[in-house]
């Protein structure tokens, strides 16, 4: 497994070890093929320095728009997780916050860029914006990297054959019920992260007990029950049914990821673990009574494991 890398979160406070990189940037959300192709030019072009992503914790639009409803593809962690096989030996993730939406795009450049990282090469998406409002285009990074002897990788859109490549489009796509195809973006299944909460603990008395994952500011994908992949804090990766969504017939309010692992006994309580979105098997309903719902959850549970081949 890669090793994680460095996190750094105060840009006043860059380790000296950690200056003179080259330097990739962006918000990257879900860490997507697009992210992937920025990084890798980060390192093609200067592959005799360390690789460094800089990026926003929290997302710029949580800070904007604190209304609005939860869009996150990868929270921090799990993007740590994603940079790591990447290469990426450091991480700045800048908090967010009123002072540096105020901070004006020269000295984005000037006092982050350079005065902090010391960075040495900078690698974009051709739409990357940054700086106050944001007035930074790549067209003025460029100008501002060149005066000051920092080299720019500028990286054209990455498409598929399905489209765009971006974190909007994979959002759609999952908020849509075709998670096959955000992974075919993403370069990996979608995955939900966190810790294993405490449910209503009816499940178990139903004959399919379920790890309840709370999405917390995590997208919420099309409701649902999706084939699923559950990957352990210990490394384990087992096959199981998934439910996202209110559990009308159980009169649930909150939404939620309930997962069901197949073939599974153990006690799973505050792990932190990833559910993987693998197919999409039908949608949420509100069933007449337990029975019918149970009825219907052995149905789902045979599908996906067909599917799943477990
Ligand atoms: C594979 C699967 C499919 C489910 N489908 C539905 C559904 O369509 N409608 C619904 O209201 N609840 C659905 N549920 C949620 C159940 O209501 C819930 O798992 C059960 O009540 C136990 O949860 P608890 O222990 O948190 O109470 C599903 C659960 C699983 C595991
Ligand atoms: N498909 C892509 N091809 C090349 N570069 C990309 C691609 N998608 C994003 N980038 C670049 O990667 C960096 C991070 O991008 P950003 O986080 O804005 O991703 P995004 O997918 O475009 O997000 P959103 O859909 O929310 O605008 C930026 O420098 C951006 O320009």
């Amino acid at each position: 497994m890669a090793a994680a890398p460095l996190l750094l979160q105060d840009w006043r406070a860059v380790p000296p070890a950690a200056r003179g990189a080259t330097v990739a940037l962006g918000n990257f959300d879900g860490v997507h093929r697009g992210h992937h192709a920025v990084l890798a030019a980060a390192h093609a072009a200067r592959p005799d320095l360390p690789l460094a992503v800089l990026t926003f914790e929290p997302h710029p639009r949580e800070f904007f728009r604190p209304g609005d409803p939860p869009f996150r593809l990868t929270l921090l962690p799990a993007k740590l997780a994603a940079f790591g096989p990447l290469g990426c030996a450091t991480v700045l993730a800048l908090p967010f916050d009123a002072a540096l939406a105020a901070l004006p795009a020269e000295a984005f450049i000037h006092d982050i860029l350079h005065g902090a990282l010391g960075a040495r090469h900078l690698a974009c998406g051709a739409d990357f914006a940054f700086g106050h409002r944001r007035g930074g285009d790549v067209a003025m990074l460029a100008r501002g990297a060149e005066a000051l002897g920092i080299g720019i990788s500028v990286v054209p859109p990455v498409a598929d054959d399905d489209g765009t490549i971006s974190s909007t489009a994979i959002r759609r796509l999952l908020q849509d019920g075709y998670p096959e195809r955000a992974a075919a973006k993403l370069g990996r299944p979608w995955e939900i992260s966190g810790p294993v909460s405490h449910g209503d603990k009816r499940g178990r008395t139903i004959g399919f007990p379920t790890a309840n994952v709370p999405l917390g500011r995590q997208l919420e994908p099309a409701r649902g029950v999706y084939a699923v992949q559950v990957a352990l804090a210990d490394g384990r990766v087992v096959p199981g049914v998934a439910n996202i969504g209110a559990r009308p017939t159980v009169g649930g309010t909150e939404s939620r990821v309930e997962a069901h692992l197949f073939d599974f006994a153990g006690d799973l309580y505050e792990q932190e673990v990833g559910v993987r979105l693998l197919h999409f098997l039908r949608e949420e309903r509100r069933f007449p009574g337990l029975d019918a719902l149970v009825a219907q959850i052995g149905e789902d549970a045979a599908a996906a494991r067909r599917l799943l081949g477990a």
